[in-house]
C-alpha cells in the first residue's frame, strides 16, 4: 500500500486527522521518565499509549533526537507506533545535492513519510520522491513568523514563491506520494495553496501552541478527506507539571480530534 492509501485507511479507522507531534524537549520531560535508560523513549511510549486511539499519525521531529541516545529513542518510538498500527511521518526537512540526498533518504527506511525542503530543487528531492511507497511532504508555506520572508516574495509573473513551490510539487508527484506542508498560522495562504493544487494532501502544523486556525487547517488541508493537522506541544505537554501528564495528553488529542472533526 502507498503511504497516502495507508493514511486514508488510518483516518477512517480512528475517525481522526490528528497528527501527534513527538517533540520530547528534554527540559520539559516529567520527573517520572528522567531516570529511564532512554527518557525520550520512556516519555513517547506513555504518550503513544495515551493518544494512539486518536492519532492518524505520529510526527517525531528529528531535531529532538539528533544524538546517540536520541536515535535509539527514535527507533524504539517508530517501532512502537507501528506496533499500534499508526503511520509515522519523520519531520526532517531534508534536501541536498543528489549524492548527499541519497544518504538523507535512508531516513525513509525508518518511517512512512518525511518532510523535505524544496529550496534546492527537484534533483535534491529525487531520492525521496522515487520511494513510491513513502510519503514526501514538501514545505510550501511554513507557520513561523518569518515564513513569509522568502516564501511570500512575488515572482515576475505575480505568483508568490510558495505558490510556485506548490505547482512544482504537483509536477513532482509522479508516484502519487507527494503532499505539502502549509502552516495553520497563515490561513489565507493556506487557502491560496489549496486553490492551486486540488489533489495534494497537506500536513498542517501550527494549531495548538502556535495558535493557528483549526477550521482553515481542516477545510483547506484535506484532499478527498486525506491530510493531517499536527499539534506537538499542545498535546504532549498538555499536563506538564501534573502527575496525570500522559492522561492529559490523551485528553488533549481527543479534544483536538473532536474540534477538527467538527469541520470535516
Ligand atoms: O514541517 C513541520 O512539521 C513544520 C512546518 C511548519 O511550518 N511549522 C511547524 O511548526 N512545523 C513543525 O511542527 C511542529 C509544531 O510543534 P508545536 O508548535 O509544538 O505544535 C514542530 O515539530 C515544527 O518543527
Amino acid at each position: 500500500m502507498s503511504f497516502f492509501e495507508d493514511l486514508a485507511a488510518r483516518i477512517d479507522r480512528v475517525n481522526s486527522v490528528v497528527s501527534v507531534g513527538l517533540d520530547p524537549d528534554p527540559d520539559r520531560l516529567p520527573d517520572a521518565v528522567r531516570d529511564a535508560d532512554l527518557p525520550r523513549w520512556a516519555f513517547n511510549r506513555r504518550i503513544i499509549d495515551a493518544t494512539n486511539e486518536h492519532a492518524a499519525a505520529y510526527k517525531p521531529n528529528v531535531a529532538f533526537y539528533e544524538d546517540a541516545d536520541g536515535w535509539r529513542a527514535l527507533r524504539e518510538t517508530v517501532a512502537y507506533a507501528h506496533g499500534k498500527d499508526v503511520p509515522v511521518v519523520l519531520d526532517a526537512k531534508r534536501a541536498d545535492i543528489g549524492n548527499t540526498a541519497r544518504q538523507y533518504a535512508r531516513l525513509l527506511d525508518e518511517a512512512d513519510a518525511i518532510t523535505v525542503n524544496p529550496y534546492l530543487g527537484r534533483d535534491s528531492l529525487q531520492p525521496f520522491l522515487s520511494r513510491a511507497e513513502k510519503g514526501v511532504f514538501v514545505l510550501a508555506r511554513t507557520s513561523n513568523p518569518g515564513g513569509g520572508d522568502v516564501q511570500d516574495l512575488e515572482l515576475a509573473d505575480g505568483d508568490r514563491v510558495f505558490e510556485r513551490v506548490a505547482d512544482l510539487a504537483a509536477d513532482w508527484n509522479e508516484h502519487g506520494n507527494v503532499g505539502l506542508v502549509v502552516g495553520a498560522t497563515a490561513p489565507a495562504e493556506l487557502q491560496a495553496v489549496r486553490d492551486r493544487v486540488s489533489g495534494l494532501p497537506f500536513l498542517v502544523p501550527g494549531v495548538g501552541a502556535q495558535g493557528g486556525d483549526a477550521e482553515a487547517a481542516v477545510e483547506a488541508g484535506l484532499a478527498d478527506g486525506v491530510g493531517l493537522v499536527n499539534s506537538s506541544r499542545g498535546i504532549i505537554f498538555a499536563g506538564e507539571g501534573e502527575d496525570r501528564w500522559a492522561a492529559a495528553a490523551g485528553t488533549a488529542a481527543k479534544r483536538l480530534k473532536r474540534r477538527l472533526n467538527a469541520f470535516r
